[in-house]
């Protein structure tokens, strides 16, 4: 099983430490090789430019590709599918013109041309927006292109909005939102190892934002403890050995990190002991 992931950029380093907290920790990796394999001696990993990975996966090069689904989109490949949102590198794709210039809706682009790195996708949306105009491809520093009349008006990625805000370009309409996405050539769905590599991922996502809370708690106060901890099902209550058997019992739950303070607190107000709070580094559900 071979995963294709952005060998530089401002994926690469995210995706790498996703797949280490997956448990997919890289192995005789090196800075410049573009290949690597893992502690799981079926699973290896490419390492390619972020826009290329779509076809590295449907050419068969690699079954499985960690990239952005703008890329994915542009690409425009067939027979790969979507398997799990990482939920990085979000980003949008928007229609921007100068922000005192005359170019106010996408109707306003009918004869005109626009700059982009994603002439596909850019493309596709004029088309389902019946509007026709020409569209220049570009590899970068999109920005520039209507200042220097190369344009009327550019499709480009934008996350913080600065580089559009610095070169005086408002956005006109959204094209797409993107976000780094897990996804296979859909004749390798079936393999296991494909569904053991999503599991890994989704279990490291859905332990993001989550803290485990261990404690002890006399029997007494079981139910007063029970009631103050929110969350994903019920609390864990477990006998302790205790020489002096007072029947206490400690009580482990998972709760959401914005919970802590609050849950730490109140379960101290209703006579737990010995709290303890730790990071979850994967939940399977
Ligand atoms: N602000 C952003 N600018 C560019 N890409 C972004 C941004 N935010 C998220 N992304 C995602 O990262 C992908 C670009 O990664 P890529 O490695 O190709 O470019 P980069 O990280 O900007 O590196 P480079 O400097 O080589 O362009 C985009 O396709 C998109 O999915
Ligand atoms: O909304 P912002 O946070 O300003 O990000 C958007 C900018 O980031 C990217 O450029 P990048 O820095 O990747 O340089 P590049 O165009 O050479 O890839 C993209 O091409 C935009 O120019
Ligand atoms: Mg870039």
């Amino acid at each position: 099983m071979r995963i294709a992931v952005p060998n530089k950029g401002r994926l690469h380093e995210p995706t790498i430490d996703l797949l280490e907290r997956a448990g997919l920790h890289l192995e005789n990796g090196a800075d410049r090789k573009l290949y690597a394999d893992t502690v799981d001696s079926d699973v290896s990993v490419l390492f390619a430019r972020a826009a290329d990975i779509p076809e590295y996966v449907a050419d068969g090069a690699a079954d499985m590709g960690i990239t952005g689904y703008d890329q994915i989109r542009e690409a425009r490949v067939e027979s790969v599918a979507e398997l799990l949102d990482l939920e990085f590198g979000s980003c949008r794709l928007v229609l921007a013109a100068p922000e005192d210039g005359d170019i106010e809706t996408v109707a306003d682009l009918e004869g005109g041309t626009v700059a982009t790195e994603f002439p596909n996708i850019t493309r596709n949306f004029f088309a389902e927006s019946g509007v026709d105009p020409d569209v220049v491809e570009v590899t970068g520093a999109t920005e520039l292109t209507p200042h220097v009349e190369m344009a009327d008006a550019i499709v480009d990625i934008t996350s913080t909005g600065t580089t559009l805000k610095m070169n005086r370009l408002a956005v006109v309409e959204e094209v797409l939102s993107s976000s780094v996405r897990l996804f296979a050539r859909e004749d390798v769905l079936e393999e296991p190892k494909v569904e053991e590599v999503r599991t890994a991922l989704a279990s490291v996502k859905q332990a993001e934002g989550k803290r485990y809370l261990m404690m002890n708690v006399p029997g007494g106060r079981l139910d007063d403890v029970r009631d103050v901890i929110p969350g994903m099902g019920g609390p864990t209550v477990m006998d302790i050995a205790d020489e002096d058997d007072d029947g206490k019992v400690a009580v482990h739950a998972v709760v959401d990190e914005h919970d802590v303070f609050e849950t730490i607190t109140e379960v101290k107000n209703a006579g737990a002991s010995d709290v303890l709070v730790t990071e979850i580094e994967r939940l399977v559900e």
